[in-house]
């Protein structure tokens, strides 16, 4: 028997215009939602500076520091990374830009059923799916032969450039993260680089959450733990939305505009026997205002 072919949705951004009731697809099941407001505490989120991470006179300090992040929680900000702040609201900005098309325009780039790569969002696999409140522009980054130029957005002229320089800086932070990782482990300090692979991956996914009128019930991204190594979140420099689970207990995470927040995926979860953790997180919504994140995988050679 074929297989079912995979249905596409429309997109999210389209329907939180429209004004209706979302459809019940959207609608999470249990009580597994939870609303963007004082209740949920925030998360004492540790703030690592890379550069003292990795100078040898300030290291050992710091990556105590770094060593309780990864292994308590899983996540941190890096602060001192080497981007200035006008470089991240210009990465900002040309994702803000892509969402801002016309839907013809965006649809140029829409992702074909079956594939992730493109523009679109959460792909149908079962009737019974409760879907995300994003829409997603998804873009292979690395290794280079494999982009799919297709759906990088053209006509913003400095786009392709500043993705380009963005995921090329990343990609010297996730290898002195990864050294540093070792190193905390007082590991050999090539010992994850070593296994990471010739090939390694980098994916980005540009996250767009319109306001929603139901984030009582609705999520921006259900929970989940990422596949990556290292995931690199470019945070909204304003709205809120990202939680972590912790103790069973969700938590919010601040926003330090300038800083990067790290997540470590189940890759490094697994290269490390399980010390470092791989931490379940989702996005709520919000009836206002509208969110735009940046995350980055960091994925070794399969
Ligand atoms: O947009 C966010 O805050 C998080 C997105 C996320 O978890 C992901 O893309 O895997
Ligand atoms: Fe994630």
């Amino acid at each position: 028997m074929a297989a079912k072919a995979e249905l596409i949705s429309n997109s999210v951004q389209e329907m939180a215009l429209n004004g209706k009731e979302p459809p019940v697809k959207y609608f999470c099941k249990g009580n597994d939602v939870g609303v963007l407001d004082a209740s949920v505490p925030l998360i004492d989120i540790p703030v690592v500076d890379l550069g003292l991470l990795t100078s040898p006179s300030t290291s050992a300090q710091e990556l105590e520091k770094f060593h309780l992040a990864v292994s308590s929680r899983g996540c941190f900000q890096v602060v001192n990374h080497g981007m200035t702040s006008s470089f991240l609201d210009k990465i900002r900005d040309v994702s803000k830009r892509f969402f801002a098309l016309s839907m013809e325009d965006k649809q140029k780039y829409s992702r074909e059923a079956g594939s992730i790569e493109g523009y679109g969002n959460d792909m149908i696999l079962s009737d019974h799916q409760t879907i995300d409140w994003s829409d997603r522009l998804y873009l292979t980054i690395s290794p280079e032969d494999q982009r799919k130029i297709k759906f990088w957005p053209e006509n913003q002229k400095d786009f392709r450039e500043t993705l380009n320089e963005y995921t090329m800086k990343l990609q010297e932070i996730n290898e002195k993260l990864l050294r540093a990782m070792a190193m905390s482990l007082n590991l050999e300090e090539s010992s994850f680089l070593d296994q990471y692979g010739e090939r390694p991956l980098v994916a980005s996914r540009f996250n767009f959450y319109p306001p929603c009128p139901r984030p009582d019930r609705i999520l921006g991204v259900k929970p989940h733990a990422d596949a990556s190594a290292i995931t690199f979140l470019l945070q909204d420099k304003e709205v809120e939305g990202l939680q972590f689970l912790k103790d069973n207990q969700w938590f919010r995470v601040p926003i330090i505009p300038q800083a990067l927040l790290i997540n470590v995926g189940d890759q490094v979860e697994t290269m490390s026997n399980g010390i470092f953790k791989s931490p379940v997180h989702r996005v709520v919504t919000n009836t206002e205002k509208e969110r735009n994140t940046l995350a980055v995988f960091c994925i070794p050679e399969s």
